[in-house]
């Protein structure tokens, strides 16, 4: 076994040759979408078709063309931007389906219609209501409609896991005779299992005449947390296609994640010698992209791009990050475009850790003072769930411990709405006397942050206003994260509340108190001369 966390090793062990080459068909657009509350809106849908296609997906299904006016459009835009890939509308096995979808793909620099229908004995008798010999025909209508359209046609058979063997590979022979050029094997609802996959890939390479002239694919879903093992089970079986989505959108529990399919193979290619074209640098802002126009978050240990997935919190884990990172991590963060690995500092870390937390925030100490900070650190992390940079700095530094007593909130009224201009008024004590101070601006924390100013002027730009919910429901306590910047010193202050407006006050001042201390000991080193 050859032990690696260098993508660029994994690649250059990889001998390119084409019959290896895995085809990533995107379905994040379509399949993805399908996810309860996911939809996308025309716009959106433009920004995720051009990332895909920029970082190499083979394929993208665009949409179901006949499923709306909306779903038709999109499609037919993206097939007319696509600069790659191939675009796929998806169609059941009727004309006016098959039809809309080659209409949608027509502009394509290549296009493909993609045409399903169910052939398990659950789906003939009770969604179609059509018997095996109906959904036979229905196969080679479909195909053979399509493929007057159009010379690249797919071909799924929906449910195919619970389908007959024997009939399974008819209704496949019957696809492949009637033209279609990529036959696509659904695990519809995420049934089966990655050995069983395999006997059913090849079963089909082995007794379908003509298999050997067409790709076969892998449509796997989530529902027994199975999607990517049975996939990449499909390739060992002869599949190379892989159909997937970003973040493992889609139906119920999803679809193969893109990112895990295509790092599984990179990472493991040792024993997997397949490649795609994936660049996979681009994943982590494909997957911000998805999450964000969703607005469905990404569970936090997920795979790949999840906010854990390149995270250390335990002290052993931390220290051998530290000392060579291939120790706990099986890929570079850099590979999947993850800027750098984070040693989250919380109750299971070390010395080695804090004291290199300490060395980014700009503190050296002796062993002694080092010690009683650690054994404070570690007081401080049995209480308390996360541990912020300026918790630490608190511990070891005086002055930013008592900062918060220069300015503090003392009461705040927003005027918000519709009818604007929102307006702030704020009073704030300023080492021990209070001001109170009237702004407008454009939002309400604007106008907040403006009022603030007005009493205590500066320069500082705001490179970061962030605001999550610490817990759940309308009466969340809100945190916010305000990080300030002036002549290239940066602080970042944190402020709680049940309303937000007053929580980034808080946040706000209390970015500025570390300020003027950044700013005073400037000014003392320069002997006063420093601006
Ligand atoms: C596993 C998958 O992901 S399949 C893809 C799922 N995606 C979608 O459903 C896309 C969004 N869907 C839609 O907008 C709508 O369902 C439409 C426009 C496609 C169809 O809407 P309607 O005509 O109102 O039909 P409805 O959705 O209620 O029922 C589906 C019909 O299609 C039939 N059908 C389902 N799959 C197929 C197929 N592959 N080929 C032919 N007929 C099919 C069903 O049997 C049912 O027919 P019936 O009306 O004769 O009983
Ligand atoms: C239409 C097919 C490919 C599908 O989405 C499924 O079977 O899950």
């Amino acid at each position: 076994m050859t032990v690696s966390n260098s993508p660029a090793s994994a690649d250059a062990s990889a001998a390119r040759s084409e019959k290896d080459r895995i085809l990533i068909f995107d379905t994040t657009l379509r399949d993805g979408e399908q996810c309860p509350g996911a939809t996308m809106n025309f716009e959106e849908k433009m920004q995720v078709a051009e990332i895909l296609d920029e970082m190499g997906v083979d394929i993208i299904e665009a949409g179901f063309p006949a499923a709306s006016v909306g779903d038709f459009e999109s499609v037919a835009e993206i097939a007319k931007r696509s600069k790659n890939a191939v675009i796929a509308g998806l169609a059941r096995a009727n004309p006016k389906d098959i039809d809309r979808a080659g209409e949608a793909v027509r502009h394509a620099k290549r296009g493909r219609i993609h045409t399903f229908i169910g052939t398990s004995p659950l789906h003939r008798q009770y969604q179609l209501q059509m018997s095996a010999e109906q959904v036979y025909e229905a196969v080679v209508m479909s195909v053979t409609r399509a493929r007057n359209l159009i010379d690249d046609v797919e071909w799924s058979a929906m449910d195919a896991t619970r389908t007959e063997p024997d009939y399974l590979c008819r209704v496949v022979e019957a696809a492949i005779k009637s033209g279609a050029t990529t036959i696509n094997i659904p695990d519809t609802v995420g049934y089966t299992v990655p050995d069983e996959f395999v006997d059913i890939i090849t079963m089909l390479k082995e007794r379908v005449p003509g298999a050997d002239d067409v790709i076969f694919s892998t449509h796997c879903h989530n529902d027994l947390g199975l999607a990517v093992a049975n996939s990449l089970a499909g390739v060992k079986a002869g599949a190379r296609q892989i159909e997937c989505t970003i973040n493992g959108l889609g139906e119920r529990a999803g679809n193969a994640a893109l990112e895990e399919v295509v790092m599984a193979i990179k990472t493991r290619n040792d024993v997997m010698p397949y490649w795609t074209n994936i660049d996979s640098t681009m994943i982590a802002r494909a997957s911000r992209l998805v999450s964000a126009v969703t607005a469905f978050p990404v569970q936090y240990n997920k795979a790949i791009v999840g906010k854990n997935a390149f995270a250390h919190e335990s002290g052993i884990h931390q220290d051998g990050v530290l000392k060579n990172a291939s120790t706990y991590e099986i890929m570079t963060p850099e590979s999947v475009g993850v800027r750098a690995s984070s040693l989250v500092m919380g109750k299971h870390s070390g010395r080695h850790a804090f004291r290199e937390k300490l060395r980014d925030l700009g503190y050296e100490l002796g062993d002694n003072a080092f010690e009683d900070a650690f054994v404070r650190f570690k007081a401080l992390a049995d209480r308390k769930k996360h541990v912020y940079d300026e918790d630490i700095e608190a511990l070891v530094d005086q002055e930013i411990a008592q900062a918060n007593d220069r300015v503090k909130v003392l009461a705040l009224t927003v005027i918000a709405g519709t009818s604007g201009p929102q307006k702030a008024t704020i009073t704030l004590e300023v080492n021990g006397k209070q001001e109170t101070a009237e702004a407008t601006g454009d939002g309400p924390v604007d106008a907040t942050f403006n009022a603030i100013k007005a009493i205590v002027p500066h320069e500082a730009r705001l490179p970061l206003y962030q605001v999550h919910a610490v817990t759940e429901g309308t009466d969340a306590q809100a945190e916010v994260s305000v990080r300030l910047e002036e002549n290239g010193k940066t602080v970042t202050g944190r402020g709680a509340d049940t309303d937000t407006m007053v929580a980034s006050a808080r946040a706000y001042v209390s970015a500025l108190n570390k300020l003027a201390i950044k700013r005073d000991r400037v000014h003392a080193q320069s002997g006063g001369t420093a601006a």
